[in-house]
């Protein structure tokens, strides 16, 4: 079984948790992609959704999805989206497609994070596969740059790339997350930065896993 299969497996398992009548919250990405799909199939069921990125967006109005912004809703149910890393503690690294502020902003608005991942990104540590993602005013970026080097990160600008907000994108390597609460605030608290990658102070509630042996669902 190829990765994409266990992306759509973990994504069609996620909409067993998507009540009638509600506004879903909807992350981005590969496997996000794959739960818009599915979703679509209950399209005439929900009330919409708030999605996390400008292409969520466009793939759930294309399905007949109503979106909602996200000042127009007072809390949502759930929120589903993948990650780029998961750690046994459902923290999670995200950002892999520029989306990590919208999706930090929506996620929070939600009683329940439901992780949708396949399994290569499971890992015991955060940041051993993957550079943390940073997203940052454009006029800070050297600023910023240099106060992650200071924190022992190996900073490279994600070049061409602009976020949903107008920002730019600093990739971290070599940032091995022993306590990633600490980080996440240490990071957020560099003047220029916007958000980071790290989704530790609100993590995911439940995650499910598509795996060559199946769905698995931690909770
Ligand atoms: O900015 C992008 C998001 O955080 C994605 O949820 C993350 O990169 C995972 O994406 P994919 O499902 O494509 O691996």
């Amino acid at each position: 079984m190829d990765q994409l299969e266990m992306k759509k497996q973990a994504a069609q398992a996620a909409l067993k948790y998507v009540e009638a009548g509600s506004i879903v919250g909807v992350g981005s990405g590969s496997t996000v992609n794959c739960f818009i799909e599915a979703l679509g199939a209950m399209a005439d069921q929900i009330k919409g959704a708030v999605a996390a990125s400008k292409e969520s967006e466009r793939r759930l109005l294309a399905l007949g999805i109503d979106v909602f912004n996200a000042n127009e809703v007072s809390g949502l149910d759930i929120y589903v989206d993948g990650a780029d890393e998961i750690n046994p503690q459902k923290m999670m690294i995200k950002g892999g497609g520029a989306a990590l502020t919208r999706e930090k902003i929506v996620s929070s608005l939600a009683k329940k994070f439901i992780c949708i991942v396949d399994s290569t990104k499971q890992v015991d540590v955060l940041g051993s596969t993957f550079p943390l993602p940073v997203e940052v005013i454009p006029m800070a970026r050297s600023y910023v740059a240099r106060k992650l080097v200071g924190l022992g990160g190996q900073p490279e600008y994600r070049e061409g790339v602009v976020t949903d907000n107008g920002n730019v994108i600093l990739d971290v390597h070599h940032f091995k997350l022993m306590q990633p609460i600490e980080m996440e605030k240490t990071l957020n608290n560099i003047a220029g930065v916007v958000t980071n990658g790290i989704f530790a102070l609100r993590r995911a509630d439940i995650v499910i896993v598509g795996s060559t042996q199946g769905v698995q669902i931690l909770a």
